[in-house]
């Protein structure tokens, strides 16, 4: 379990969270500016918040980011244009790509988790877009951490492709056992990948539920607010 009491100020904006999240894909919901990307940045340790992280028990807050048992994969997670694709999976396991054994096999095993070892000796130019992603999703597995965060990872890939890594997420996810966040602003996203539903609201977290409440008709009040859905029960 993931248990998280965390404060952040912005100049303008109080961030206050409260959530424990179970294994498995959570999806944080939420405008634009609602406070989604501060919050995976104080658990990844970009940001220097206040509060708590607990983790199965274990204190975080105090580890420097490279410590924290978490990987983090950015919408802009460029790979290196010199590298092939099986080094640019090994440099997230040794910067000097010099590797041993054990660090060889989980790169292989990372490859073939992500369906790409028969373009292991490619460089990324010689890639599609929804490969090149798969390559970032290979480095962050790699290092074989149980949190996996992902801001808006897909959200430059065409609807198929998209669809494709949300499954992929989703499959090791499960196989691994991890507690994946990932930042969307669709709720089809999250119907996709399944899971739980969060919902930011001005730095607050709102509403924490099975993704299914997104396909209920008995509409949860927070989350019809944020689809502009009037609510009879609520106004
Ligand atoms: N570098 C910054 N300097 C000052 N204020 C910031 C900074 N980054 C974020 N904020 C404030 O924090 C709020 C939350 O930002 P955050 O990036 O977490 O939102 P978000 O929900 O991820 O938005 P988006 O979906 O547009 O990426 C913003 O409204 C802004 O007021």
């Amino acid at each position: 379990m993931l248990k998280i009491n965390l404060q952040y100020d912005w100049e303008t904006f109080h961030a206050d969270y409260c959530v424990d999240i179970p294994p498995g894909v959570t999806t944080l919901l939420g405008g634009s500016g609602e406070g989604k990307s501060t919050l995976l940045h104080l658990l990844g340790g970009f940001l220097d918040g206040r509060g708590e992280i607990y983790f199965n028990d274990a204190s975080l807050l105090s580890l420097p980011a490279y410590e924290r048992p978490i990987s983090t994969l950015f919408q802009s997670d460029n790979l290196f244009p010199q590298l092939t694709v099986w080094q640019n999976v090994a440099v997230g396991l040794s910067p000097s790509l010099s590797l041993n054994k054990e660090q060889n096999q989980k790169v292989q095993w990372a490859l073939d988790k992500t369906q790409l070892l028969d373009k292991a000796e490619r460089f990324p130019q010689a890639l599609s877009g929804g490969q090149a992603q798969r390559v970032a999703i290979a480095r962050a597995l790699v290092r074989k951490k149980p949190i996996l965060l992902l801001d808006e990872p897909f959200s430059a890939l065409d609807p198929s492709l998209r669809e494709e890594m949300l499954y992929l997420v989703n499959d090791v996810t499960q196989e691994l056992g991890l507690t994946t966040l990932l930042v969307s602003h669709l709720p089809s996203e999250a119907t996709l990948v399944g899971g739980r539903v969060i919902l930011i609201e001005q730095g607050r977290i709102t509403a924490h539920e099975d993704v299914s409440v997104l396909s209920e008709t008995g509409f949860h009040p927070h989350f019809s607010r944020y689809f502009g859905v009037s609510n009879s029960g609520e106004r």
